[in-house]
């Protein structure tokens, strides 16, 4: 019952997500509840949805693969009440390893967030 995508999970954020070509793409709303500083989405939550649009590119292409490493780069807050497009792409392959890349992205188009993050392919 993923915390981030199944529709499941009570408290979880029920994102969905496509493949646009090479994207894999969602949206999110944050409500009060997913806050962290005043009227601001908490920085942990910006990193699921990072963490979880590169996993889904991933499992997408029938890879299955777990987060090894991931960098984030908040640049700008992320208002409560305001949709937010999620994306991500894959920059590099080899062997196991998987490095992706990703971005929040505010309706005026500008970046609130980014990330970088490894991935090995597990079992
Ligand atoms: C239905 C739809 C559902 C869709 C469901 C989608 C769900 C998505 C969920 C979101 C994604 C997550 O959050 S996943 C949850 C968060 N992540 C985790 O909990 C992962 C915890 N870590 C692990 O379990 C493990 O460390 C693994 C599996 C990642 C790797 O362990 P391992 O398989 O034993 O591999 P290991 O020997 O350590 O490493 C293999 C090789 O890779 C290298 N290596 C290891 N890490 C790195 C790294 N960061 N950068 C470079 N290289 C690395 C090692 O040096 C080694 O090189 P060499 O010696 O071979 O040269």
């Amino acid at each position: 019952m993923c915390f981030a995508c199944s529709p499941r999970n009570p408290i979880g954020l029920h994102l969905r997500f496509s493949m646009d070509g090479d994207t894999c793409r969602t949206t999110f709303t944050p409500r009060e509840e997913h806050q962290g500083w005043n009227g601001c989405m908490h920085g942990g939550l910006i990193s699921t949805l990072l963490d979880e649009v590169m996993a889904q590119w991933l499992w997408r292409q029938g890879i299955s693969a777990m987060t090894a490493e991931m960098t984030t780069r908040f640049s700008r807050p992320v208002p409560i009440g305001v949709p937010v497009n999620v994306e991500s792409r894959l920059v590099e392959h080899k062997g196991r390893l998987w490095a992706l890349s990703a971005r929040v992205i505010l309706p005026d188009g500008r970046a609130a967030a980014r990330a970088t993050a490894k991935f090995l392919t597990v079992d």
